[in-house]
């Protein structure tokens, strides 16, 4: 069964003397938890995070800039370990949070997709049946054989989502890719997005949106400065977003 259980998770990036926020730079407006000097410098992304998802499961991760919701959706995809805490994750995961992450720019999209195919595991035989699919979702006609590089934001974004859609995940972790298409594609993403929901699987988004997220999702988890509010229904959400703008 696919499920995700976050128990207490802390994520710390500890900031190297090159790696900015050196004290001659102006000070975060926003963000993590400053901690230590010099090269002891830390910053705390998430901390005490708790939640559990389970099949069928939208959810919408808010909060401000540097609230933690990029932090969260890479440690779930398993890009940094927590610094403590644990996540149990169960299902095969993909993620979309940087369109343009892990597509080579001069080759074409044909390419692109078969490239992405063999890291994902599959065979040429079955990266070949679902070509045509994922060419024909992303309508990018002609343009499947043009350079990745020559792609408008939104065009890259159809090819990224067609092919990781393809690849049936049953957990899928994003950002806000979905704003780089058109309406109308968007539209198409939704429904897409909510039959992997509905096919047991879990999607989790991280968006300033309250439009998309109130048509995407179905729990809200809100962050501020790497600290979780408890999971509430969308419902809840909105109803505590509209009693706050009276
Ligand atoms: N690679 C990194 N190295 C050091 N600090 C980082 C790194 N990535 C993020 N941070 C810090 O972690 C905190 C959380 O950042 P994160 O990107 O998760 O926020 P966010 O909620 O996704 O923000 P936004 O809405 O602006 O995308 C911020 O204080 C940020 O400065």
């Amino acid at each position: 069964m696919v499920s995700i259980r976050v128990e207490n998770l802390r994520l710390t990036y500890r900031l190297h003397d090159k790696l900015s926020l050196a004290p001659n730079r102006p000070r975060m407006p926003t963000g993590g938890r400053l901690e230590g000097e010099g090269r002891k410098r830390s910053v705390t992304a998430l901390d005490g995070v708790s939640f559990k998802l389970q099949a069928g499961d939208r959810l919408g991760l808010v909060g401000p800039n540097g609230a933690g919701k990029t932090t969260l959706l890479k440690v779930l995809y398993g890009i940094y370990a927590p610094t403590s805490g644990t996540v149990e994750i169960d299902g095969r995961v993909d993620a979309l949070f940087n369109i343009n992450l892990g597509f080579r720019r001069e080759a074409t999209g044909r390419r692109n997709i078969v490239l992405r195919g063999l890291i994902n595991g599959w065979s040429m035989e079955q990266i070949e049946a679902r070509m045509e699919e994922i060419i024909a979702f992303s309508e990018l006609g002609d343009f499947i054989d043009m350079p990745f590089k020559t792609y408008s934001q939104g065009m890259a974004a159809r090819l990224a989502f067609s092919i990781a859609t393809a690849m049936e995940p049953e957990i899928l972790l994003m950002d806000e890719w979905i704003g780089a298409g058109d309406a109308r594609f968007q539209e198409k993403a939704k429904a897409r997005t909510a039959q992997l929901a509905r096919q047991a699987g879990i999607i989790v988004l991280a968006s300033h949106s309250r439009a998309l997220l109130a048509k995407t999702c179905n729990k809200i988890l809100t962050l501020e400065g790497g600290t979780a509010r408890p999971l509430q229904s969308v419902e809840e959400w909105q109803a505590a977003m509209d009693e706050a703008a009276e």
